[in-house]
């Protein structure tokens, strides 16, 4: 018997300056294992490489891009080729933007491996995002802690989000301008997680 009962009502999460809000139970538990299945088998997942102080890293976590035709999009440096929306996507993105009220155009799947993955602090405040981006985040998998950390002068604030499976988080307004967000490896053994942001990504000007 699955128990489980979605919910359609966001949780507004207490950041300054910052629009962030958790919908916990957006999939079921079982809905959000299968899902992590599927995903890890079908996705033609890549490890980029990228430059830390000069010197060559393999990023600590395996990528996939998904967009409409024609989005162009520097990631972390590197210039992203998309690939065409599959009928999962598709219809995923439909849910992720009924749940959210906004529309979007492309997704970033994260794979995290295990407790050695990870994904630095970083603002996702590219100039395509726009000035106010708009980011759904689905979680699938093992529950990760979404660590962020106020930017500029002043005393730096920090929040640990847990990010349990099946819950989808939305950032918007100004919360890329006021803060960083990351997820830290853990010395705990952590089984694979994986996350689809969900973004517009607007034409070159
Ligand atoms: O894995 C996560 O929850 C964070 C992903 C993220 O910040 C990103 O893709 O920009
Ligand atoms: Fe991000």
């Amino acid at each position: 018997m699955d128990l489980f009962q979605p919910s359609s009502s966001f949780t507004r999460i207490a950041l300054h300056d910052a629009d962030v809000r958790l919908l916990p139970a957006f999939l079921s538990p079982t809905e959000a294992a299968q899902l992590q299945q599927q995903l890890i088998a079908q996705t033609p997942w890549r490890c980029d490489e990228i430059f830390v102080w000069g010197k060559r890293h393999l990023q600590p976590r395996l990528v996939a891009w998904y967009s409409d035709e024609g989005c162009r999009y520097t990631y972390s440096g590197i210039q992203m080729q998309p690939l065409p929306w599959t009928p999962l996507l598709a219809d995923l993105k439909a849910r992720v933007e009924q749940a959210c009220e906004a529309h979007f155009n492309s997704v970033l799947l994260n794979y995290y491996r295990n407790e050695r993955d990870s994904m630095g602090m970083h603002s996702d405040d590219e100039p395509e995002l726009g000035p106010q981006p708009c980011i759904a985040s689905l979680s699938l998998g093992e529950e990760r802690v979404l660590s962020f950390a106020s930017r500029g002068i002043g005393p730096r604030r920090t929040l640990r989000l847990p990010l349990p499976s099946g819950s989808l988080l939305l950032m918007q307004g100004d919360t890329q301008h006021h803060w960083k967000h990351g997820i830290a490896k853990s010395t705990r053994h952590m089984a694979a997680r994986v996350n689809l942001t969900f973004r517009r990504i607007l034409p070159p000007a």
